[in-house]
């Protein structure tokens, strides 16, 4: 097993290697539950029916289908340890094929396609409910730096069984997201899935890239004719 530590635009990872070997769920949970501290979630790297896998566990040990961060942080670290050659990169999650490749600004992946966002009302919060692998709650609001996230975040976050992203307009290429995320059940300094959903939800004009500025870092999200693609930088910290 080969254990080291990433982040992605800020947000915090462990990747655990057990290609070769197996850990049952319980004894992934265990894993995470005893060394996910510090970090937002682990990525356990593995292969079956001879593909590359990626399981992802938010840190209070529960598994996620998907994990768009977490997704660039596997593909850069197949390519680092030169486990693939090739420049397009493929691999699957519970959420399905992956595919990317390394770019100038870090990584960039094709998501999840999404479903249709849904308008809801929740506790006088206004917003839409997606999925781009995982569930998100989009609220739209004046100026992300005056909500207290983690405190709303977790009043939502009993009602809905999702992410849920404040985003702030900054102009109509541009916007600022800050994201209380499930299974951290806390604020984290980004969430790549709930980047593209809040992009999605805000290019009406269907521009075709979207800035978006986490407290992490930036992330720009390509929407193309083959579908949308997350784009951002990895650190091996
Ligand atoms: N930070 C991730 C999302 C990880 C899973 C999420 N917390 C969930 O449980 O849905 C990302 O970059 O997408």
């Amino acid at each position: 097993m080969i254990v080291e530590k990433f982040t992605a635009t800020g947000n915090s990872f462990i990747v655990c290697d057990i290609l070769g070997s197996k850990l049952n769920d319980k004894e992934k949970s265990n894993f995470v539950l005893k060394n996910s501290k510090d970090r937002d979630g682990v990525i356990f790297v593995e292969k079956r029916d001879g593909q590359f896998f990626m399981d992802y566990f938010n840190k209070d040990g529960n598994r996620a289908a998907f994990c768009g961060n977490g997704a660039r942080t596997f593909l850069y670290y197949l390519m680092k340890k030169g486990y693939v050659k090739e420049d397009l990169v493929k691999f699957y999650t519970y959420a399905g094929e992956i595919t990317g490749k390394l770019t100038k600004n870090g990584v960039m992946i094709k998501m999840p396609a999404s479903n249709m966002p849904q308008k809801l009302t929740i506790d006088s919060f206004s917003g839409f409910l997606l999925n781009v692998g995982v569930p998100h709650f989009v609220i739209f609001v004046d100026n992300v730096e005056t909500i207290d996230v983690n405190k709303i975040g977790k009043q939502l976050r009993e009602k809905l069984n999702s992410n849920i992203n404040f985003v702030q307009v900054l102009d109509e290429k541009t916007i600022k997201i800050r994201t209380f995320e499930r299974g951290v059940e806390a604020e984290t300094l980004a969430c790549g899935s709930g980047t593209t959903a809040s992009a999605y939800v805000f290019n009406k004009s269907n521009l075709e890239k979207i800035e978006v500025k986490a407290r992490g870092g930036t992330l720009f999200v390509h929407f193309l004719n083959d579908g949308i693609y997350l784009e951002g930088g990895v650190e091996n910290v």
